[in-house]
């Protein structure tokens, strides 16, 4: 019992910690004066509405006690008094509650846009968006920076005034409840803590159940974007059967893992609603007596009942929200562990070692070895090769060779390895991935990206756009403004046009093509090339063409085992 209630506790602090940790940052920021003023308003305007509550549970004693003695003192004159006094206390009392949700609302908004931001600001940095793609632990990171901030701000304001307001309400009510009875009190003092134990015991297992929905939700969605993503590939091989027995599956594991969550709820709710029933007879059982042996008046019941409810009310927030405390801790956790994956987005393996990079104005590798991630495999094996300024180079050799892989290299993204890598600033660098990527915005920041904050006037855009045979793509399209989805819209290769075009307009001083002409006829790569030469990039491109050895000076052949060869283009093609 002792060990179990040991590590409960430590379990506790554990889950408190990472709330802490996901928390504390805001109320410490630049904002936090904003925010705790806000906090502080919130309170006072809490404390004002339990005066509120406390001077009706008198009001209503007193309108009671009128009512019982009115057959012998023919009294009416109190019972409208205090009438009157509630309406009055109502027209003040609306808007404090209305204004109080409405700041407790708009401070969890502050809090959601800055830690959002927060989120945001590391999820793009250091590539983090791109590692965490290895990193099994964290999965749907888009949902745990929109969803679980969103619920995580929410709720934890919510719960954070309700303690404070419930401690409040204990204080002011409990006075009142004393001047009545101290048996009263120490019943129900008793009967909450007996209820909150129960509820927690029956209640534990929610928290597993609900960290696991919010996954499954998530695995769900995500398969539907996929659907969404790769509509025309699924159309084509006709694999609606297919894909609807994955979906299936994946909306089936949530179903079920919703269906034990409301067992447990019903469970948990067999207790809670009986145990909430039942207050409402028990201060008429102890207040009871007391009349009966005529020592307090009528309306003592009534009073007594509000107190006790407001009482209980503040003493139960563990039992009344149990299942939204589950879901919360299974957000937090959520939360804490993407936190602490974009914190720390790279942990190389103990012993394992990585690449050296030095930067300088030319490409140049010495006996790089190269590993895969997850250092199970080896690509490429003591590869020394040197590329000044304006010599390219191809990379050829079967499919899964690792010429792809290289790029990755050079670009930083994996680092697996030994060896000495020397290559250009990355700003002087720019990548064209395999599959063309297109950005979520207009022509002109398709066409600027990643830098579209560039002034470059019309004039400009059109001459590249003609440079790379799209010339009549802005009126065809809706201007250079339009926006669309360009992945679905335009062809592959038009697409990889479009990537060309944005590497002609940034004219960085090395291009790494990855298979970028891939889906382009031969005359269109030309003229891509060309233009490149034109503009004086080094270019180091992948490609199974034979076509691409004219525009580059070597070509590193990637063979089996690890095994390479560097060789002058103009040799190769002899070969
Ligand atoms: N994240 C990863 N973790 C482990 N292995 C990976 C990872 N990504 C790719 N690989 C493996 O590394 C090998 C090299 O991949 P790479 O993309 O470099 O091949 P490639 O030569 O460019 O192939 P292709 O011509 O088909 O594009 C492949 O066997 C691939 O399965």
């Amino acid at each position: 019992m002792r060990v179990t209630t040991n590590r409960q506790n430590r379990l506790n602090r554990q889950l408190w910690e990472k709330f802490w940790a996901i928390a504390k940052p805001y109320w410490f920021s630049e904002q936090k004066w904003k925010a705790r003023g806000l906090l502080i308003l919130l309170l006072v305007l809490s404390f004002g509405v339990n005066v509120i509550n406390v001077s009706i549970s008198f009001i209503f004693r007193n309108i009671n006690t009128a009512l019982a003695n009115f057959p012998q003192t023919r009294d009416t004159s109190t019972f409208w008094r205090f009438i009157f006094i509630y309406a009055g206390l109502l027209a003040i009392g609306t808007p404090i509650v209305v204004i109080f949700a409405y700041l407790r609302d708009k401070l969890g908004l502050y809090w959601r846009e800055w830690l959002t931001n927060r989120f945001l600001n590391k999820y793009l940095q250091n590539r983090a968006y791109y590692l965490l793609n290895f990193n099994e632990e964290i999965d749907n990171p888009d949902q745990r920076i929109s969803d679980d901030i969103r619920s995580f701000t929410r709720t934890s304001l919510t719960f954070l005034l309700l303690i404070l307001t419930s401690v409040v309400t204990l204080i002011s009510f409990t006075g009142v409840l004393l001047s009545i009875s101290v048996s009263l009190s120490l019943t129900l003092l008793a009967y909450a803590i007996i209820g909150t134990i129960i509820t927690a015991w029956i209640g534990r297992r929610l928290i597993k159940i609900n960290f696991d929905q919010l996954k499954k939700e998530a695995d769900f969605r995500y398969g539907l974007i996929h659907v969404r993503d790769n509509a025309e590939s699924i159309a084509f091989y006709q694999g609606e059967a297919e894909e609807s027995i994955g979906l299936r599956q994946r909306f089936l594991a949530a179903v079920r893992n919703f269906d034990l969550l409301i067992n447990w709820q019903r469970n948990l709710s067999f207790f809670t609603t009986s145990y909430n029933y039942f207050v409402s007879a028990l201060p008429y059982i102890v207040v009871a007596p007391i009349y009966f042996a005529g020592n307090t008046e009528f309306g003592t019941f009534t009073q007594a009942a509000i107190a006790f409810r407001q009482i209980f009310d503040a003493l139960s927030i563990v039992v009344d929200q149990f299942e939204n405390l589950t879901a919360f801790a299974a957000g937090v956790d959520r939360l804490s562990s993407l936190t602490d994956a974009l914190e720390t987005p790279s942990q190389p393996q103990p012993g394992a070692t990585t690449i050296d990079v030095t930067e300088a104005a030319k490409l140049a590798m010495q006996r790089v070895t190269l590993l895969t991630p997850n250092y199970q495999r080896t690509l490429v094996e003591d590869l020394s090769l040197n590329l000044e300024p304006g010599e390219g180079i191809v990379l050829i050799g079967h499919s899964g060779s690792g010429k792809s892989s290289i790029l990755r290299a050079i670009a930083g993204l994996w680092n697996a390895g030994t060896g000495h890598l020397t290559r250009p600033q990355l700003k002087e660098m720019l990548f064209l991935p395999q599959r063309p990527y297109m950005v979520l915005g207009s022509l002109r920041s398709q066409l600027l990206y990643p830098h579209t904050d560039r002034q470059i006037d019309e004039r400009q855009l059109r001459q590249v756009l003609e440079q790379v045979n799209l010339t009549d793509l802005p009126e065809r399209l809706g201007g250079f403004d339009a926006q669309l989805d360009w992945a679905n819209v335009l062809s592959l290769g038009e697409q990889q046009r479009l990537a060309f075009a944005r590497l002609l307009l940034a004219q960085p001083a090395y291009a790494i093509l990855d298979e970028a002409t891939s889906a382009l006829d031969l005359g269109n790569e030309k003229r891509l090339y060309q233009q490149l030469k034109a503009t004086k990039t080094t270019t180091v491109s992948v490609g199974h063409r034979a076509s691409l050895l004219q525009y580059h000076k070597y070509v590193l052949k990637l063979e089996e085992d690890s095994r390479w060869q560097l060789m002058l283009a103009e040799e190769y093609q002899q070969t």
